[in-house]
């Protein structure tokens, strides 16, 4: 327990003791620019990743996962994140965690903060890497083209190589309730991996409902689950919206202690690797639910993430992309935004 302790001090994970005493602050890992933009058909220029980012960052958001270090050939949406990470604007104390499958990943983030001019006083390319894996071997081999066991093999040197070079390192589960291959899955594999991910030295796991089939009460089960060996301030939920059940997921894993959750911007993304999974929970949706509860989310604008900015960001990234929102809480603040535009003109 303590060198876990002391490794998690050194990380900065984020903070509480156990579920008994957990604080009632939300901290939201904005996944957009990653998670929902590599599902995309069509390719989106550097410069439209890096405002996207950028305008992230001045809504108040404190973790934006910025891109991926995975192979072009088999996500072609995240080549370019290097450019991405030069070209965003970089807020200090905003973690820009990249998506990383492999040694050549690492390899790429660690060539890439080697540019960095040493007598530099901005803010780092990036301070955090996310390594991946999955709870069925099926959905491993479709990810990351090996089982779990191999690629926990290959992602232990790869952690230690960035906890070496002071990077924070934050694990994903995927497919912890349903897989696309397999079907229903086994809790008790998303327990182990969890922990190995955590004794590898991730500070947080994210649990992914991929195929975001999950409803409430498969969501208690499994956290219930991976509690009983990973400490539930180290766990983060991670909801596809697919069926809908993603904003009632999210109360659940709060309910269950969970502090940190995924969100993506606009309700963008699916998996390229889930076929017919939507997005993320929409990070507005998220943001709305929660008002006026006992929960408060974290971020930098007055101590918070700003939900009218986060609706026009929603908007605006979407309208890049050719289409609308689907955030329901992008749409309908819109919608009573104009209705109250137009009467306002009529006066
Ligand atoms: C891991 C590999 C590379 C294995 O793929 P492989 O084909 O077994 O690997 P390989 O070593 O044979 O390499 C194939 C080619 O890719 C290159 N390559 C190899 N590695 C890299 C790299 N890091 N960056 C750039 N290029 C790379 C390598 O050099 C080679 O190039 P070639 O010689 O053919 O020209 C591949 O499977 C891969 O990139 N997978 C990533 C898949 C991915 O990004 N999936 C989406 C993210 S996970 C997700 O969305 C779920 C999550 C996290 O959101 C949670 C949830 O919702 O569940």
């Amino acid at each position: 327990m303590l060198p876990l302790l002391r490794r998690n001090l050194l990380q900065g994970t984020r903070r509480y003791a156990t579920a008994a005493t957990a604080s009632n602050i939300v901290n939201i890992v904005e996944v957009g620019p990653r998670d929902g933009l590599q599902n995309e058909k069509g390719v989106i220029p550097v410069s439209v990743k890096a405002e996207l980012v950028t305008r992230l960052g001045r809504a108040g958001v404190q973790t934006i996962e910025a891109g991926s270090f995975v192979s072009p050939k088999w996500v072609p949406q995240m080549a370019g994140t290097a450019e991405v990470l030069t070209q965003m604007e970089r807020l200090p104390g905003v973690h820009y965690p990249v998506l990383v499958p492999n040694q050549r990943g690492l390899d790429g983030v660690t060539s890439l903060l080697a540019t960095q001019p040493t007598d530099s006083t901005a803010p780092p390319f990036t301070d955090e890497i996310s390594i991946f894996t999955a709870a069925t071997d099926a959905f491993t081999r479709a990810n990351l083209n090996t089982t779990i066991a191999d690629s926990l093999t290959r992602l232990e040197p790869v952690t230690r190589g960035a906890l070496d070079q002071g990077l924070r390192v934050r694990g994903y589960v995927s497919v912890v309730i349903a897989c696309p291959y397999t079907g229903q899955v086994d809790y008790v594999r998303v327990r182990e991996v969890a922990k190995a991910l955590v004794d590898m030295g991730c500070y947080e796991v994210s649990l992914g409902d991929t195929v975001g089939m999950g409803t409430p009460a498969q969501i208690a089960e499994m956290l219930e689950e991976v509690k009983k060996d990973v400490d539930v301030s180290l766990l983060a939920g991670h909801f596809h919206d697919t069926y809908g059940t993603a904003v009632a997921n999210v109360l659940t894993a709060l309910s269950h202690g969970v502090r940190t959750i995924d969100t993506s911007v606009g309700g963008l993304g699916g998996c390229p690797y889930s076929p017919g999974a939507t997005g993320n929970v929409a990070t507005e949706d998220v943001l709305y639910a929660l008002q006026n509860s006992e929960y408060k989310v974290a971020g930098n604008v007055n101590g918070t993430i700003d939900l009218q900015k986060m609706v026009d960001i929603g908007w605006w990234i979407s309208e890049q992309l050719g289409r609308e929102s689907v955030s329901r809480a992008g749409r309908a603040m819109r919608a009573r935004r104009l209705r109250e535009a137009e009467v306002k003109a009529k006066l």
